[in-house]
């Protein structure tokens, strides 16, 4: 591994990975790969998740051509020096803002969206310049497969590289010295990956999970709200890190989620959920035994069967859910979704507040002055008023966690700006001497009054208050050199 991240570098270091023309045609050719290998790259996510290929695509495929098409379109002016504002003492000088590429970075995926979650950082990590390797989950084994026989196929076999394996290559991998390493999956592993970034001075990207909650105000259209929840909830089985993790709402609209979650799912997966194309299977018989024993104990009001031989869980509603049990200290990662009575929206915040900070927040309400003060008075990685997931889908939103869901966020520019370092870049010319004697010694009160009025003002580009403030400099220029 050492010597795998050692041929990374140097072809880092070759600058191959740096023009603009090289990494529009390695994401040009990234995009050749995912349609023409359409096909074999949806079988086996397909295969992964017991998920339908049309799910397959909506879900991860459609995603990452959207992301490759931004990067295309906005790389160019995201790629760019940005000028920046100077003082009186830098008039004269060129300041600007140069992205570059950190170097050789580490992405680690997880299994639930096993395409996307490398895809799409990978994605910011070449727009950005980079070399990468990639860490698909050994959990998602048929798509990790596809993306080793794949990537290498269509990319720059030098810069980007592949490595398959468990905990133990992952592991090795850790020991290497990356220059930044963004790691998808749980909080205890995303602590592991911190701990071992730390000992090479690594920074991070952690996107982590946590229990989004999801509030339900009682001025509120029930209807599409638990129909959009239903989608949110019950898309990819409950296997995703944003869908809403349970309700919180006044107690007297429990039956009537509950009766209209129902509705919904027979509308969504038929009379007989089981055949239905649209609804996933548990990713492995850990995570089904976890999930069953989540429903030990609770009250039941809708789902609830489970068959341990395809591990299938129904669709699962809990009510009148006691805070403290079980289901309610872990993200439940699956299709069970309690409802947490609150007495009102005060009282919601505050079991938010009294909680890790969640990875999403969801609200619902026809009263946009309630969204914004929830959104006000709690904190999440993300927040979507009105609906789940979306906030996820819009690539010019950052996407990330806060606290205890994770650091630094990416998709679109927020991808390109997490793989970029933004360096400033001062060029000065030779001249100007007599100026420069103010920040010489010997230092004196009047050097400091000079250096407070160059230093203390700020000016912008563009009209009046320009003109006067550089006839204003000129003037102190001459003076300075007349009397220091
Ligand atoms: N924030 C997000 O974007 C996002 C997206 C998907 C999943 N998640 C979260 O991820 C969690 C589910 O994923 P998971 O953790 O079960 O996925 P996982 O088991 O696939 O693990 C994630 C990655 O960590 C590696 N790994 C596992 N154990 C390790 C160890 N001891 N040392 C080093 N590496 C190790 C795996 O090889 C894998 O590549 C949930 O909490 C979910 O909310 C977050
Ligand atoms: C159109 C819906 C796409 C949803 C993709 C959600 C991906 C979430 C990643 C975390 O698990």
């Amino acid at each position: 591994m050492e010597r795998q991240v050692q041929r990374l570098r140097q072809a880092f270091r070759s600058g191959r990975s740096r023009p603009l023309r090289f990494r529009m045609q390695q994401l040009e050719a990234l995009k050749r790969m995912v349609q023409e290998r359409e096909k074999d790259i949806l079988s086996a996510i397909a295969a992964d998740l017991s998920k339908s290929e049309l799910n397959a695509y909506s879900h991860e495929v459609i995603t990452i051509l959207g992301e490759i098409d931004f990067m295309l379109a906005n790389l160019p002016e995201l790629a760019s020096a940005k000028p920046a504002k100077k003082n009186l003492l830098t008039m004269l000088d060129e300041a600007y803002v140069q992205p570059e590429p950190l170097g050789v970075v580490l992405i680690i995926g997880a299994w639930n969206y096993p395409f996307v979650l490398i895809m799409q950082p990978l994605v910011g990590a070449i727009a950005a310049g980079n070399a990468a390797i990639v860490k698909p989950s050994e959990l998602s084994e048929n798509t990790a497969k596809i993306l080793a026989k794949l990537l290498p196929q269509y990319l720059d076999q030098d810069l980007y590289s592949v490595v398959n394996g468990g905990v133990s290559e992952t592991t090795e991998l850790l020991k290497q010295r990356f220059d930044h390493i963004l790691y998808t999956g749980n909080t205890a592993v995303g602590k592991i990956v911190m701990e071992a970034a730390a000992k090479h001075l690594t920074p991070v990207t952690l996107e982590l999970g946590g229990k989004s909650p999801c509030y339900i105000d009682r001025d509120c259209d029930l209807d599409i709200a638990c129909r959009r929840i239903t989608w949110g909830k019950y898309m990819n089985c409950g296997q995703t890190c944003i869908a809403p993790d349970y309700v919180l709402c006044e107690a007297s609209l429990q039956d009537r989620i509950v009766q209209k979650i129902k509705e919904t799912v027979k509308d969504f997966y038929g009379e007989n959920i089981k055949e239905s194309p649209d609804y996933e299977r548990i990713i492995n018989l850990r995570h089904f035994k976890r999930l069953q024993s989540l429903l030990e104990g609770q009250k039941i009001a809708f789902g609830g069967e489970t068959d341990e031989v395809t591990r299938y869980i129904a669709p699962t509603i809990l009510t009148d859910v006691d805070p403290n049990s079980k289901v309610m200290q872990e993200e439940i990662f699956g299709p069970i979704l309690p409802i947490v009575s609150v007495k009102n929206v005060d009282e919601a915040i505050n079991f938010i507040n009294d909680r890790e900070k969640p990875l999403a927040l969801y609200i619902f309400s026809h009263n946009n002055k309630l969204i914004k003060r929830v959104i006000d008075e709690t904190s999440s990685g993300g927040v979507t008023g009105n609906d789940v997931i979306m906030h996820f889908t819009v690539n010019s939103l950052p996407f990330g966690g806060v606290g205890a869901s994770g650091m630094g966020a990416y998709h679109g520019k927020y991808s390109f700006d997490t793989f970029s370092h933004q360096r400033p870049c001062l060029l000065k010319g030779l001249k100007g001497e007599s100026v420069n004697k103010l920040r010489y010694p010997p230092n004196s009160q009047s050097k400091i009054g000079w250096a407070k009025f160059f230093l203390l003002k700020q000016f912008s580009r563009g009209g009046l208050v320009m003109l006067m403030v550089a006839c204003l400099a000129v003037a102190a220029a001459m003076i300075v050199k007349e009397y220091l």
